[in-house]
C-alpha cells in the first residue's frame, strides 16, 4: 500500500496555492492589459506595447521553469494520488478528496515560487508605468495651459500698450493744464483738430537726422536743404523759439529741460514739430533734426504724425565734439553750450538717443555719415548716404 508522507502532503498543498496564484495573477494581469488597451491613448497603447513584450521576455524563463516543474511534480503527484486512493480503499470508499485531478496535484519549488512573485512584481510595475504615463501627460496639459496663459497675458499686455501709446497722441487744443502741457496728448495751439486729421501726413517723406551735440547735423542739414530742396526743421530750433515765443506756457519748462541736457516732454516736442509739418503744406520732403531722441518719441511721432524714411546718423569721436561746442559757444548764446551741460548731453544721448539709432539699424534704416572730417569731406559723405537711400 501506497504511503503518503508529511512532506509529500505539504508538497501537494503548496503546489496548489502556487498554481492558483499562477492562475488569479494572468487573469488580472489580462484583464488590466485590455482595460488599458481600452482607455489609452495611443501613446499609452504604445507605451503597454512595450510594457507587455518586457514582461513577456521578462516572465518567459520563469514560465518555462514552471512549467518544467509542473511536468516534473506529476510524476510525485500521480504517486499521491495513488496512495490517497490507496487510503479510501482501505475506508471502504472509492474517490477520495485527493482525486480532484492529475492537474492539480503537483509540488512548489523555489523557481516556481519566483516565477509568480516576477508575475506579481510585473503587474505591480506596469499599474505603476501606467501612472507614470497618465501623470507625464497630465503635466504636459498643464504646461501648455500655462504656456497658452502666458502668451494671452502677452498679446493683452501689447495691446494695451498700443492702445496707451495712440490715446498719448490725441490732439486737444483747449487740453493744456496749467503746465502748459497735458502729460500723454499732443496739443496744438494753432490748428484745430479738423485739420490736424485732414492733414496727408503719410503722404510726406520724412528723414531723421541724429547724432551727438556738435555733430554737424545743423551744418549739414542746411547744405541739404540748398541743394535737394528739403525742409529743415530742427527740433532744438524749435524749442528755443518757443521758450522765447511771448506768452508761451510752456516757456519754462522748455529752458529747465535745455540747460539740464535732459529730453523735453515728447509732448510739447511733436506738437511743435507737426504744426511746423502743417506750416509747410506745399513741401513734401523733411528733415527732422535732432529729433526722436529717446525711443518714446519714436514710438509717439511714429504712432501720431508719420514714419521716417530712413536716418542721417552723423558719428563723431567725443574730442572733436567737445572742441566744436566749445568754438559754438564763444558766438551760439546757447544755455546748454558749456561744459557742464555738455556732459550731461553726452550722457543722454548714450542712454537715450543711440537706443533709436540701434532699433533702426535692425531695419536697414540708418545711413551713418562719418564726420570726424573737414565740413566739405563729411557733406559729400552725406550726399553719399542721401544717393544710397533717396
Ligand atoms: N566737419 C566739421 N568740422 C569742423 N567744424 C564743424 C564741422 N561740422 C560742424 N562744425 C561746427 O561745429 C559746431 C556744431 O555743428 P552743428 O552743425 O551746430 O552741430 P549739431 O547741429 O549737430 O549740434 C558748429 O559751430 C559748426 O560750425
Ligand atoms: O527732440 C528734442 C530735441 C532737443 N531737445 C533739447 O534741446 C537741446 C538741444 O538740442 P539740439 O538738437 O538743438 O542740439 P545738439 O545737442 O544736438 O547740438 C537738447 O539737449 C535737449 O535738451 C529736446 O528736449 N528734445
Amino acid at each position: 500500500m501506497p504511503s503518503v508522507s508529511i512532506g509529500e502532503r505539504i508538497t501537494y498543498s503548496l503546489t496548489q496555492f502556487i498554481i492558483e496564484s499562477h492562475e488569479i495573477a494572468t487573469m488580472s494581469f489580462q484583464r488590466l492589459v485590455s482595460r488599458q488597451l481600452l482607455k489609452s491613448n495611443t501613446r499609452l497603447v504604445q507605451g503597454n506595447g512595450m510594457a507587455i513584450s518586457r514582461l513577456q521576455n521578462s516572465l518567459a524563463p520563469s514560465t518555462q521553469s514552471l512549467n518544467k516543474n509542473l511536468a516534473c511534480y506529476s510524476t510525485v503527484n500521480k504517486k499521491y494520488t495513488k496512495a490517497q486512493k490507496g487510503v479510501a480503499g482501505d475506508k471502504g470508499t472509492s474517490g477520495g478528496s485527493g482525486g480532484s485531478g492529475g492537474g492539480r496535484g503537483r509540488m512548489p519549488t523555489v523557481p516556481a515560487i519566483l516565477a509568480v512573485m516576477s508575475l506579481v512584481f510585473s503587474a505591480f510595475y506596469m499599474f505603476k508605468d501606467s501612472d507614470k504615463n497618465k501623470e507625464m501627460a497630465k503635466v504636459q496639459k498643464d504646461e501648455l495651459e500655462q504656456e497658452k496663459e502666458e502668451l494671452i497675458a502677452m498679446l493683452k499686455e501689447q495691446d494695451k500698450l498700443e492702445k496707451e501709446s495712440k490715446d498719448k497722441t490725441v490732439s486737444d487744443k483747449d487740453g493744456a493744464d496749467t503746465e502748459g502741457y497735458v502729460p500723454g496728448k499732443i496739443v496744438s495751439e494753432r490748428f484745430s483738430q479738423k485739420e490736424i486729421d485732414e492733414f496727408p501726413f503719410d503722404k510726406k517723406t520724412v528723414v531723421f537726422v541724429l547724432g551727438g551735440p556738435g555733430s554737424g547735423k545743423g551744418t549739414n542739414s542746411a547744405y541739404l536743404v540748398r541743394d535737394y530742396g528739403f525742409v529743415h526743421l530742427s527740433a532744438g530750433d524749435l524749442l528755443r523759439a518757443e521758450q522765447k515765443r511771448e506768452g508761451s506756457k510752456v516757456g519754462e519748462l522748455i529752458a529747465h529741460y535745455i540747460k539740464e541736457g535732459q529730453i523735453v516732454p515728447y509732448e510739447v516736442t511733436i506738437g511743435l514739430l507737426r504744426d511746423a509739418m502743417m506750416d509747410h503744406k506745399e513741401s513734401d520732403k523733411f528733415l527732422i533734426d535732432g529729433f526722436p531722441r529717446s525711443m518714446e518719441q519714436k514710438v509717439a511721432f511714429e504712432n501720431g504724425v508719420t514714419n521716417c524714411k530712413f536716418v542721417l546718423y552723423f558719428e563723431c569721436i567725443e574730442p572733436i565734439l567737445v572742441e566744436r561746442i566749445m568754438n559754438r559757444a564763444k558766438t551760439s548764446g546757447r544755455s546748454d553750450d558749456n561744459i557742464d551741460s555738455l556732459k550731461k548731453r553726452f550722457k543722454v544721448f548714450q542712454n537715450e538717443s543711440y537706443p533709436v539709432v540701434a532699433e533702426y539699424l535692425k531695419y536697414n534704416k540708418v545711413c551713418t555719415v562719418n564726420c570726424n572730417d573737414s565740413v566739405d569731406k563729411v557733406y559729400s559723405n552725406t550726399k553719399e548716404c542721401l544717393e544710397k537711400f533717396k
